[in-house]
């Protein structure tokens, strides 16, 4: 019987026009906009039991009548809401649409602590301010003159901010840059985190507000696939994990773990940079250089929010104060506190959760949970001192690095790769296009990136079934070498680069030869 249903398989696949595919942000408004262009034959392929991706969430904790709160384990923020006479955050319309409750998060509410208790440091984010102004202003003359990009770590050195040997300061300049991006400035670009943070806060506005629907953030997501689903609608492939991408000029066949498959005109992934990383999915024929070179150069950072929920008649921080940074001689351990007991927030909740992101967070994913419990409740007690920190009445935190659906939070922007070299991981190969946050050059890491970039790819392919494209829709826009700016004859004794650049071993040569 096995081997009849395999001889049989190609041609009991579903056909499409359209597999889209992940159900996130990016892949329900990509296949929204194929059905606000009156393409309706499409089918949406997701790994989990629901729609909703990287903007998920969980119930923790109990309130007063012994119900649990719901909390977000992925995305949480709209970031950047609208500012008057300006372009509006797709996601605030949506979030306002959806009447999702929402409250302004007041970074500059923020108290600091050290390992001998409260300590004010604040002073040291106006030097680190002073210095950002000066990346900034720099990184625009990097993009205008085409210069060459730097680490944002050499930028901030460049500009007088050495936070090197002391925690104060590289506490605050966590808060500051990895607490945003998921990775440290020594791995980040300066022309592209400077782009990427002036066209969300500048182009919309300087507002982060912080989601505490007790539906969950995805409720606009949700919302938004009520508008062009059915309930229960069979264009919607729930539980189904896309294993084998088979892709042409001409079509493109989707495989899937329960070996269904798809055959459809176009395909739009939507995976994460993670996901892509890991060679989960494979590709048949394999991804021309090009690709693979993007897709591993990208990078993807993790953040994981570790929750507490205290008993809510002990609380020992300060309870009129969202924020609470901890400076540790390790760099990023444990950092960012965050109060959900506010009055706008989730009061009489108990809850005060913790941040760490990529080399912590790897820490963490790979240990359990009672031990990353006590490693937090020794910082705690050192913070608010020993004798004010009860047991804990609930704790958990999600690992984003290992769950096979993400492979990580959201990706990051690495020094040194060009507009050029990111247009590479949007651009199509043969029918099968890409979506997603990291496709965004300018909001990569947003969920207003992926909404942005779905959209996008859900009209082009419809104007591509239309017969509506001007540009070739088998063929993306491409840049298959990317070229350094130091020439072959420029390595050179004047240049101090004495000796042939393949290696040898004494008199043999190990590769290439010669040189
Ligand atoms: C911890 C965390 C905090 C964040 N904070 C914010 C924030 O405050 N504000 C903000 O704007 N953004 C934030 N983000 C980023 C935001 O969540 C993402 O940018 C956005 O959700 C990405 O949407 P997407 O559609 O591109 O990808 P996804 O949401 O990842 O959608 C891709 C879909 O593909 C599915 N999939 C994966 N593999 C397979 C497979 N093999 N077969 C079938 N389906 C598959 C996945 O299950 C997923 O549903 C955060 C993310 C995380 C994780």
């Amino acid at each position: 019987a096995p081997l009849q249903e395999r001889t049989h398989a190609s041609h009991q696949c579903k056909k499409t026009k359209v597999a889209v595919l992940g159900a996130g942000v990016a892949g329900i408004t990509a296949a929204q906009a194929l059905s606000d262009s009156g393409v309706e034959d499409f089918l949406i392929v997701e790994y989990n039991s629901e729609i909703g991706g990287r903007c998920r969430h969980t119930t923790f904790g109990r309130d007063p009548q012994g119900k649990p709160y719901t909390l977000e384990l992925g995305a949480n923020w709209i970031q950047g809401t609208v500012s008057p006479g300006g372009p509006e955050n797709p996601i605030w319309t949506l979030a306002k649409k959806y009447e999702v409750k929402n409250a302004f998060s007041n970074l500059s509410s923020l108290l600091t602590y050290d390992q001998s208790g409260p300590v004010d440091y604040l002073d040291k984010l106006d030097t680190f301010e002073d210095a950002y102004a000066a990346v900034e202003s720099d990184a625009g003359f990097i993009l205008v003159e085409n210069f060459q990009d730097r680490s944002f770590r050499s930028a901030l050195n460049l500009a007088g901010w050495k936070p090197q040997g002391d925690p104060q300061a590289q506490a605050i300049e966590w808060y500051e840059m990895d607490y945003e991006y998921a990775q440290t400035p020594d791995v980040s670009s300066q022309e592209f985190t400077i782009a990427n943070f002036n066209s969300t806060f500048y182009g919309f506005s300087e507002i982060n507000n912080f989601v505490v629907d007790q539906r969950g953030y995805n409720a606009f997501i949700h919302g938004q696939a009520s508008e062009f689903l059915a309930e229960n609608d069979p264009r919607l492939l729930l539980s189904t994990i896309v294993t084998n991408i088979t892709w042409s000029h001409h079509g493109v066949t989707i495989t899937n773990a329960d070996s269904s498959c798809i055959e459809a005109e176009y395909a739009i992934t939507t995976f994460s940079v993670g996901v892509l990383q890991s060679g989960d999915i494979t590709f048949t024929p394999e991804l021309p250089d090009w690709k693979k070179i993007a897709i591993q150069t990208f990078q993807m950072g993790v953040y994981s929010k570790i929750f507490f929920q205290f008993p809510p008649d002990q609380i020992f921080w300060d309870n009129s104060t969202q924020f609470s940074l901890y400076a540790s001689p390790t760099r990023g351990y444990y950092p960012v506190w965050q109060n959900l007991d506010l009055p706008d927030f989730i009061p009489g909740s108990g809850i005060f959760f913790v941040t760490v992101v990529t080399d912590q967070s790897y820490i963490v994913d790979h240990q359990d949970d009672e031990t990353t419990k006590q490693q937090i409740l020794v910082t705690l007690r050192q913070m608010f001192g020993a004798e004010n920190v009860p047991e804990p009445l609930d704790f958990m935190y999600p690992r984003w690095s290992t769950t096979p659906w993400a492979y990580g939070s959201y990706s990051n922007w690495p020094p040194g790769l060009t507009l050029e070299g990111h247009q590479n991981l949007r651009a199509n190969n043969g029918r099968v296009w890409y979506a997603g946050e990291a496709t965004s050059a300018e909001f990569y890491g947003y969920l207003h990136g992926a909404y942005f970039e779905g959209k996008a790819a859900g009209e082009k392919i419809a104007a591509c079934l239309q017969g509506k494209y001007h540009q070739d829709c088998s063929n993306g826009n491409v840049y298959k070498l990317l070229h350094g700016t130091t020439r072959p004859d420029e390595y050179s004794i004047e240049n101090g680069w004495t000796q042939t650049s393949f290696q040898t071993v004494g008199d043999v040569d190990v590769e290439g030869g010669g040189g």
